[in-house]
Parts: structure tokens; sequence; C-alpha cells
């Protein structure tokens, strides 16, 4: 994690007040900060030491400009999330110190959010990449969505693969800068503010902004921006009543934070990081110990009279530096990225050729028509259409327009095909899961109205994927007909441009847009291929952690050192985790079985696309052609046949692994 420092220059009721600076940026890096006793006449005190310096990756003096901040810290994150990472920034401090100007800054000065989400829009391409909106608050550890406040109140939900969501909270495309301005000014008016002792618009949420950047419609980059609530004492602001309380709810989720940082930050990594303390913590769960690049900015101000808060904050940052994430790449783009290189190139020279043919069609044309003229003039009228350069040049062009236009629909056909295949994944796997669930469940004797309830829930859950599963199998079918028969329009018109082609020109731009065509089928399959293997790569990174995390906790309870009140708790946790990695464990062992297979009209790559790929010789590679010709297999995949689940049927899955349920070994009903 890299931390950083900010410090506020002093307002006006500081001056006023006498205070003095007491922090002072040494270097880039470094702070001095200065006890005002120091200069207090206090025998008693006069040995404490009044002085105490500290490193960050970055320290920002109270002249510091947005800009500065943006470019030392978080400029560099947006690269990593073009290339597919995650990024989490958020503003840590006292009220008052700065955190709502870094972050959402003013109109004149914009903050990050503002800086972040432009130079997001300068990097990406415009053609495959869409930017996603969400922005939330926690108010008293309840979230709203504060670009839908009708929504009322959202939960906060983990779902199977360990991943924190929010059902319900609204996302927004954003097509450009302005648009993304107007969203934030929208949201921000609409954030719980009221004014304390020690801020006139005190921020009293913690305000999460997701930015989420979707490459060809699927998830690629997510940036978090984050400004929390601050992290005063309710005796500094003189708060009573409903400030008081709200304060109390801040310094849960802030005090649930700090622990999760200590934790995170000791260097044990056996210990115990519970994130469970506050929905704070449960939401950055995956910024925090996860794999995302995180940076936190801390904010302090240099009067002196809010000593304790900086020295509080500093430490805080301090602690919070020792935090090392893995960053990890959503998804390995290189993998296509020859495929990718290859069509690119493909294109241009498509285009050169086509140019080049048709300016010597033209050239014909124009010789034909005096010819014509000539001939005419003699009484005699050319009648061989087949012969005359110019016209079979049209058709030629025409012809090869149309097969383009196909080979692009053939492409969108592929790429719902592949998008079908990989939800059939996800869904199959889901399913497996809950109905190992339902069954360990349904062996029971004496089920209590409240389990009854969940478990009725659960088979809805199950009935719901069962419908998806088979209006997905429905689609595929549709689809694989329509690549069938668009396959062999695409055979026909290809004919009928050999037959038009009357030059070796002619004769290999054919030869080059087949290919394409061919080409791009391989690259979809490659990512199909990608996708899947890493849908099985998350659900065993998460199977992985929950084992991690079952062993930290039999340790601890082996350990024995633990408090009674705590060791209740552990228990609890220690059989839900037990259970959760035996569940999820269930579709990994399954998998061959569960979903055996994969469309057959994507093409199979036997290997990764070769540097022997090259602009030139490619195209004109016609062993290649003829050879994957002969590969191309025409019988129809075997859907699997979808077995809806009765309770009845449960002796039938005897496959799934099952120890024979105990009141210790029954699945958590609710925790996937
Ligand atoms: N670096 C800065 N330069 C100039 N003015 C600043 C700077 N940082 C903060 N301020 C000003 O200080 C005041 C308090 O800042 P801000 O509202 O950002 O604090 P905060 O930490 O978000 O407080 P809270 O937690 O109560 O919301 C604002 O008027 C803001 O404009």
């Amino acid at each position: 994690m890299q931390v950083v420092v900010r410090v506020r220059p002093m307002n006006e009721q500081e001056k006023t007040r006498r205070y003095f600076q007491c922090v002072f940026p040494l270097d880039k890096k470094r702070l001095l900060l200065v006890d005002p006793e120091k200069y207090e006449k206090n025998i008693l005190r006069a040995n404490r030491q009044h002085e105490r310096q500290f490193g960050f990756d970055a320290a920002f003096g109270p002249n510091s400009t947005q800009e500065d901040v943006h470019e030392a810290t978080t400029a560099h994150l947006i690269e990593s999330v073009v290339q597919g990472y995650n990024a989490t920034i958020f503003a840590y401090g006292a009220t008052g110190s700065g955190k709502t100007f870094t972050m959402i800054g003013t109109k004149e000065q914009p903050g990050l959010m503002s800086l972040l989400t432009r130079s997001l829009y300068d990097k990406i391409d415009e053609e495959t990449d869409t930017v996603q909106l969400s922005y939330l608050e926690v108010y008293n550890e309840v979230i709203r969505d504060l670009l839908n406040p009708s929504a009322g109140i959202l939960e906060l939900m983990e779902d199977e693969k360990g991943n924190v969501r929010v059902p319900g909270l609204s996302s927004v495309r954003a097509p450009n800068m302005n648009r993304i301005m107007q969203i934030l000014q929208e949201g921000n008016l609409r954030r719980t503010q009221e004014a304390t002792e020690a801020n006139k618009t005190s921020s009293r949420s913690h305000a999460l902004l997701q930015v989420n950047l979707l490459r060809n419609n699927r998830q690629h980059g997510k940036l978090f921006l984050i400004d929390l609530a601050g992290s005063e004492r309710a005796s500094n602001t003189n708060n009573t009543g409903q400030r008081l309380k709200e304060g109390a709810a801040i310094n849960r989720s802030l005090l649930a934070l700090g622990n999760v940082i200590n934790s995170l930050s000791s260097g044990n990594k056996t210990r115990y990081v519970n994130y469970r303390d506050s929905k704070l913590t449960r939401l950055l769960k995956d910024s925090l110990g996860g794999n995302a690049r995180t940076c936190m900015i801390a904010h302090v101000t240099a009067a002196s009279g809010h000593y304790e808060e900086t020295y509080n904050t500093l430490v805080y940052a301090s602690r919070a530096k020792n935090i090392t994430t893995r960053p990890t790449q959503n998804r390995p783009s290189s993998a296509d990225a020859g495929y990718a290189e290859a069509l690119r190139e493909m294109r241009k020279e498509v285009d050169r050729r086509s140019g080049a043919i048709s300016n010597s069609m033209n050239q014909l044309s124009e010789n034909n028509r005096r010819n014509g003229s000539d001939r005419l003039k003699n009484g005699v009228i050319s009648t061989t259409p087949k012969k005359d350069g110019a016209r079979g040049s049209s058709l030629f062009t025409q012809l090869k327009e149309q097969y383009m236009t196909l080979s692009d629909k053939q492409k969108k056909l592929r790429q719902r095909l592949m998008r079908a295949n990989q939800e059939s994944y996800e869904v199959s796997m889901g399913r497996t899961s809950k109905i190992a669930i339902l069954m360990a469940w349904e062996k029971q004797k004496h089920i209590e109205e409240k389990t009854a309830q969940s478990i009725e829930r659960l088979k809805a859950d199950v009935s719901e994927l069962e419908e998806r599963a088979e209006a997905l199998v429905d689609t595929r079918r549709k689809t694989e007909k329509s690549i069938r028969k668009n396959t062999e329009l695409m055979k026909g018109l290809e004919n009928r441009l050999r037959g038009q082609a009357l030059s070796k020109e002619q004769t290999e731009l054919v030869d080059l847009i087949v290919r394409m065509s061919e080409i791009e089928a391989e690259k979809i399959s490659v990512r199909n291929d990608l996708a899947l293997h890493d849908i099985i790569m998350k659900k065993t990174d998460n199977s992985m952690a929950k084992l991690h995390k079952y062993e930290n906790l039999a340790e601890r309870l082996i350990e024995g050192n633990v408090e009674e009140s705590d060791r209740l708790q552990l228990e609890q946790e220690y059989r839900i985790v037990k259970n959760q990695f035996h569940y999820h464990l269930i579709p990994l062992k399954n998998i061959q079985s569960t979903v055996s297979w994969n469309t057959e009209l994507l093409p199979s790559i036997a290997s990764p696309v070769s540097s022997k790929m090259s602009s030139t010789d490619f195209p004109l590679d016609q062993t290649f052609v003829l050879n994957k010709k002969k590969k191309q297999r025409d019988s129809v995949p075997l859907l699997p046949t979808l077995q809806r689940y009765h309770s009845q049927d449960l002796e039938t899955m005897s496959d799934v692994d099952l120890d024979s349920p105990t009141s210790h070994h029954l699945p958590p009903l609710n925790a996937f």
C-alpha cells in the first residue's frame, strides 16, 4: 500500500485562535511533528521527547496543489486500471483536515475524483472500453445509493466467489467527462453533511465512488475512490444527540478499519483479520488485504490546536505503510494479443489491396470507356460482362463487401455464443454448490421454521438458476444454428468471389479476407478458453483463501490462549469457514461432469498464435488455410441435458462427495 500525507494550510479561524504551525515537511517524503508542549514551560514534562519524524511514500506541504498530489500518487494508478488491475484510493483524517477537498475539491480546484476519471478517459480506447460509475455512502452503518436515493437502504452481500456486492446499487454509464462531473456533483449534494464545531460542512458519511472499466462489455479494471468520514472524537467537536451517535458509528467503522490495518500490518501472516465488524471494512475487504493497488492519503492540519488528531493520524498512517497487497491482473490480456495484432495488420492489408485493386480497375474502366466509344463509332457493342474488367470489378467489390458484412455478423454471433458459454459455466457451478447445500440440509430430521424459510429461499434460487440454464441452452442452440447458416452463406460467397477474381491480386484478397474471418474465430475461441479458465481459477483462489482462513482459525483455537468470549465467536466462525470451504470445493471437484462441453463452433486451438503469423506470410499461407478446413468439424455438440432439482433426487447426486451432515457440518444457508 502506498501511503502519503497531505498537510492542509491553517485557516482564518485557526489563525485567530493563535494556533501555530506544528507540522513541517522536511523533504518530499518526511514530516516533522512538533508537540506544542515544547513551547510551554512545564517542568514536569521538560524531558519528554517533543519532536517526531515520520516517513511516507510522499509528503505534501500546505502549499501543494491538487495536481501535485494527483501526479505524484494516483496518476500512475490509472495505467494499472487500463491494464486490468483494480485500484483503490482512500482519504483518511480528522474532521476538517481536508479529505473532501482532496477527493472532490472545488469547481476551481477539482479533486482526485475528477482528475483521475479525466486521465482515465485520456487513456481508454473508446471503441472497446466503457466507463460505468456507482456512488454510495455509508452513514451510521447504513448504505445508500447516492445516484439513486429512492433505492432506500441497501444491503451488503458476499457472493459465492467471495466478492462483496451491494445488490440494487445503480451504475450509470458515463460517456464523457462532463457527465462524470454532473454525476459527482449530484451525488455529493445528496451526501449527509452537517456543520460540526470542527468543520462547517462536515461530511458525516463515508462516500465510495466506484469507477468500472468495461472492455468489450466485460469487467476489466476497477477504481475505488473513498472519502472517509472524519476520525474525530466526540469530545472534540462538542457533539451531542444524533451527532454523538453518528460520531460513534463513524468511530466504529474507523476503529474496525484501524484493527484491520493493525492485523494486516503486523507481519504475522496467521493473525486473524476481522473485516466483519463494520460495513466499511467489509466493503474495503478486497482493497486492503486483497489484490488491489491501494493508496491511502492521510490528511492533517498544520495547526497546533489539532496536535492530538494529527499525531494519531500520522501513527495510523505509519502502520498502514506496512500493509502489502499483491496486485493481480483481472485477465491476462496478452494471451489473445497476438490475434488482435494479426487482425489489425490484416485489416490494413485488406484496405491497401482493395484500394490498389479499385485504382487499377478504375483505370481499366476508363480504357474500356474510351475503347467502347471507339467501338461504338464502328457500330460494334461488347456483350461479354465476365470479361469486362470494370463490371467484374464492381461485382467483385460488392461480393467482397457482402462477405465482410457476414464475417462481422459471424463475429458477433460467436461472441454471443462465448458469453452464453461463460454464463452457463457460472450458473452450473453456482447450482452445484447450492444443490449440495440443500442436500445436506434436507437430510436433517428437525428443521426450525427460520431454517425452513432459508431452505425455501435456496430452493427458489436453485430453480431460478435452472431456468437461466435452460434459457442459455436455448440461446446456444439458436446461436449455433445461425452460425452454421452464416457459414454456408459465407462459403457460397467465397466461391462466387473466387469465380469473379480476375487477377492474382484479387485471388490474394479473397484468401486474405477468408483467413481474417478464421483468425477472428480463433481469437474468440482463445478468449473463451481464457475466460472459462479464469472462472475456475477464481473459484480455486477463493477456496484457497477459505482454506487459509480455516487453518488460521484452527491454529488459534488449538493454541488455546483465547479469551472465553472470543472463543465462542471464533468457534462459530471456524464452523462457518470449514463448511464454506467444503462446499466451495464441490463444484470444482465436479467440474468435468458439471460442464464437460465447450462449443465446437468456436474452433479449438492447439497452440497459441505463433510468431510466424506476420502480416506478410499468413494471408497467403495456403497450406494453413487448407489444414484448417480439414480440421473443421460439422457435428452438432451435445448439450448436457439439465436435470432439474427435486428433493427426491437427493440420492441421485451421489457423486457429490459429502460427509454425512451433522449439526457441526451443516453448510450456512445464507453465507453463500
Ligand atoms: N489543501 C487545502 N488547501 C486549501 N484549503 C483546504 C485544503 N484542504 C482543506 N481545505 C479547506 O478546509 C476546509 C475543510 O476541509 P474538508 O471539508 O475537505 O475537510 P474534511 O476532512 O473532508 O472534513 P470532514 O471529515 O468533516 O468532511 C474546507 O473549507 C476546505 O476547502
